[in-house]
């Protein structure tokens, strides 16, 4: 450490905050270190509200060793919930995250129902290296810069960006990993409840770490594009000078949500809804890891009948499993919760017997896990809308229509079944102010107000609040008065204009604009009748002279 530079400038112990010149800090963390607890709180007791884990063998670890009962300190010791120094929810910090600990394995000598207790199974089941990590090929495929950057630990600031359950926070994690074995202190915020307080908190304690023991830190953000501008500004200095590598990860497009200024500081990773493929290889890993035996279609199931000394064998059918992977939208936490509801509730239901459709191989007996009972095990609203397949335009067009008759009732219906099956808001919104000009039209104008409101609003808003101004509006566009007349005359002209044959005819001469001398010379403007200059109608034609008389109001189709 510089040690000339560093007595210019205090650093915080970063057990109890004080602020103390560098050349005191190191025989301050001693007695701050020391057993039993030494009180050297200056009045801030837990305020570091980020935690972390130290390496192992390293300093601050055999520190830890040496003294269980020590003071808290929490940059190198998780901090118990609810208690002292407990901290921050928005706020973690560790080394040992959930994701930084071993691949999960099937946990050995415990039941299914065991292994499905406690945290989610998609917790469960978050890998820890690229190995594991499915799909996303595009971006950490062999030959991608990403992967490169990863493998020479160079871990730019990135912001992360793809729809839910895509592996944003999983990427972050195993990151995060990878990081470690290099010395690099990984902390995680959550931009839906971390204040700019926290986020300074955070980066003070980087920059202790960089000055006491040159570590690095990555800070995580989830949901980047819910700080505000005042918050996101906060990391630009310290993400430029390298203090903190930001891991953004957002569900919305950056160019939008993201600091102009901090977006350019950091590289845009655009990840993909996982494919059926990747989902299917990501829910085969979870029934392995459960132990739970995959049927083909002729009932043969990939682990001998007689081998396991279970009492129940669970059995899944493999279309089951296909089935899942298709109706999760790619989406691996619905895919993996969807498993384990379904799991839940058949081994709820308990053991029976059971002959495998359409096959001569005999009963078997135990648990069944068939393709009705994964689609129960989805949220019902998955069941009900696809929102990735047909499903998404039945439902829209039954809206349209209900809506065309007039149906209130059913117009709600419909739009509920999108809302609830997780439908974008603005995407129903869009369609209804398409369907305030074309359905409603001049017979009520303020439809297509109501609808831009709606829209707006939902913009402003956002689901679930935003589901009663797109019911009002549907409300709204169902009972009004319907006219297809300027929509059916717009379509004439279009008509008109593609089967016109030859050249298109010349704009009037009189209802050209004339603002030079040469265009008045050339007769531009001439003889036009400016209408206001008349009481009464003005006898005056507006159309191309071939054609006159033709009427796109009447004309039909
Ligand atoms: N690419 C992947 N490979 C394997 N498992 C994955 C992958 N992506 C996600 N998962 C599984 O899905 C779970 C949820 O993923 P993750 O939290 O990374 O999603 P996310 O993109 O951060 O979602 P959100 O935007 O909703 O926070 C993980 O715990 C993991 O089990």
């Amino acid at each position: 450490m510089d040690e000339a530079a560093g007595a210019e400038e205090p650093v915080r112990c970063p057990v109890c905050s004080q602020e103390l010149p560098p050349s005191r800090i190191n025989a301050h963390l001693d007695r701050c270190l020391q057993p039993p607890a030494v009180p050297c709180h200056n009045g801030a007791p837990g305020s570091p509200t980020a935690t972390a884990v130290p390496e192992e063998g390293s300093h601050s670890a055999k520190k830890r060793r040496l003294s269980p009962n020590a003071a808290p300190f929490p940059l190198f010791h998780k901090q118990r919930p609810g208690g002292e120094g407990a901290s921050c929810p928005a706020l973690s910090a560790s080394s040992p995250s959930p994701a930084a600990g071993p691949t999960p394995q099937p946990e050995a000598g415990k039941s299914i129902p065991e292994k499905l207790e406690g945290k989610p199974l998609a917790d469960k089941m978050r890998p820890t290296t690229l190995e594991e990590y499915m799909g996303q090929s595009k971006v950490l495929g062999t030959d991608t810069l990403l992967r490169s950057l990863l493998e020479s630990n160079e871990v730019p600031s990135i912001i992360l960006w793809g729809p839910p359950g895509c592996g944003k926070t999983t990427l972050a994690h195993i990151i995060a990993k990878n990081s470690k074995k290099h010395n690099t202190r990984f902390v995680s915020l959550s931009a839906t409840s971390a204040s700019t307080n926290d986020v300074r908190e955070v980066i003070k304690q980087a920059q202790n770490e960089q000055k006491l023991f040159k570590r690095k830190t990555i800070l995580f953000v989830d949901e980047i594009h819910r700080f505000n501008k005042t918050q996101q500004d906060t990391f630009l200095p310290h993400v430029e000078c390298g203090t903190v590598t930001l891991i953004g990860a957002t569900t919305e497009n950056p160019s939008f949500q993201v600091n102009t200024a901090l977006l350019s500081r950091c590289r845009v990773i655009v990840l993909e809804k996982l494919s059926v493929e990747a989902m299917e290889a990501i829910l085969m890993r979870a029934v392995h890891s459960l132990g739970i035996r995959v049927l083909d279609r002729d009932g043969h199931s990939d682990a001998e009948d007689g081998n396991s000394s279970a009492e129940m064998p669970v059995y899944i059918e493999e279309k089951a499993l296909s089935t899942l992977a298709h109706l999760c939208d790619g989406d691996a936490r619905t895919g993996l919760n969807g498993l384990q509801l379904a799991v839940q509730a058949r081994l709820a239901a308990g053991k029976q017997s059971f002959s495998y459709p359409g096959t001569k191989k005999s009963p078997k007996s135990g648990v069944i896990i068939m393709e009705d009972h994964v689609k129960e095990g989805l949220q019902r609203s998955h069941i009900l809308y696809d929102r990735a397949g047909e499903e998404h335009y039945n439902c829209i067009s039954a809206l349209h229509k209900s809506m065309r008759g007039s149906d209130a009732n059913a117009s709600l219906y419909w739009l509920a079944r999108m809302l609830e099956g997780g439908e974008d808001p603005l995407y129903v919104a869009r369609r209804l102010v398409r369907f305030a000009s074309e359905d409603v039209g001049l017979a009520d104008p303020s439809a297509l107000t109501q609808s831009v409101a709606a829209f707006q609003g939902c913009h402003l808003i956002g689901m679930p609040e935003c589901e009663v101004l797109l019911a009002q509006c549907v409300t709204y566009l169902a009972r009004a008065p319907k006219s297809i007349e300027v929509y059916s005359a717009y379509n004439n002209v279009k008509a008109c204009l593609k089967n016109h044959k030859g050249p298109l005819p010349p704009v009037p001469l009189h209802l050209r604009n004339a603002p030079t001398k040469l265009m008045k010379g050339l007769g531009y403007g001439q003889g036009y009748k400016y209408n206001p200059m008349f009481k009464g109608p003005v006898e005056q034609d507006y159309l191309p002279e071939e054609l006159r008389g033709l009427n796109f109001f009447k004309k039909t189709h």
